[in-house]
């Protein structure tokens, strides 16, 4: 089973606060995201590999540690995923990005797939799948299934809000995968939205509603 990690750092947590918050406007919701995304990607590169380099100081010479270049790839589930992204490219700025494109059908929950675009050598990266929200976990398994088909093979899973729900059936699909949240709140409403959550992220984020 892979890891299933709550990252509550206290800024983790402030900044949460203040996107649950519904009179937060498009603007401050927008840019905490993008703070809290910063927050959780260093927080999920602590076991990048690292390797030996030879470098001179101006004293001497030594051996110190470097990153080993290990391959990886950002894949924000669209819309919302797109908000983590530039977060996260702060500390990792040499990261392909693949889209998925995915929307919840309001009726029946389930997610629907309406883009694919992934780098050509997706199968040799370790892959960070990224979404504000996993409520149902019907749109992160699908998501996962995508890349797979596409030869995809090692994922971590990071978003702000989970429910317990979500995260019971994606570890169910995807056991092997790692999951990190920003927080894990109570449940689900009868309309399939987090309580207490925050909301449509896609809407909160670009405005749509
Ligand atoms: O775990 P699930 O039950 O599948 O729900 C989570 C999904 O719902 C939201 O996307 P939405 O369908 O609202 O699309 P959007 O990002 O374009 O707003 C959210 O960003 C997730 O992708
Ligand atoms: O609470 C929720 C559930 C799904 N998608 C969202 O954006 N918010
Ligand atoms: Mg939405």
């Amino acid at each position: 089973m892979g890891k299933f990690e709550v990252l509550d750092h206290p800024l983790i947590q402030h900044k949460l606060t203040i996107i649950r918050n519904r009179d937060t406007g498009t603007k401050v919701f927008r840019e905490v995201v993008n703070e809290i995304s910063t927050l959780m990607a260093y927080e999920v590169s602590r076991d990048m590999p690292l390797e030996d380099v030879e470098v001179t100081t101006p004293i001497e010479k030594t051996v110190k540690k470097q990153l080993a270049g290990k391959k990886v790839a950002i894949v924000p589930i669209l819309r919302a995923g797109l908000g983590m992204v530039d977060g996260f490219l702060n500390l990792i700025p040499a990261a392909k990005v693949g889209h998925i494109g995915m929307y919840r059908d309001e009726e029946s929950l389930q997610p629907v797939e309406y883009f694919v675009k992934m780098p050509a050598d997706i199968d040799q990266r370790q892959i960070f799948v990224v979404d504000p929200m996993l409520a149902t976990g019907g749109s992160a398994i699908m998501a996962i299934d995508a890349l797979k088909q596409r030869g995809a093979h090692s994922f971590k899973f990071m978003c702000l809000v989970a429910a317990p729900e979500g995260v019971k059936a994606l570890q169910k699909a995807h056991p092997e995968v790692d999951i990190y949240t920003a927080a894990l709140d109570e449940k689900l409403n009868e309309d399939g939205y987090i309580m207490p959550g925050l909301g449509d992220a896609g809407d909160r984020l670009f405005g749509t509603k």
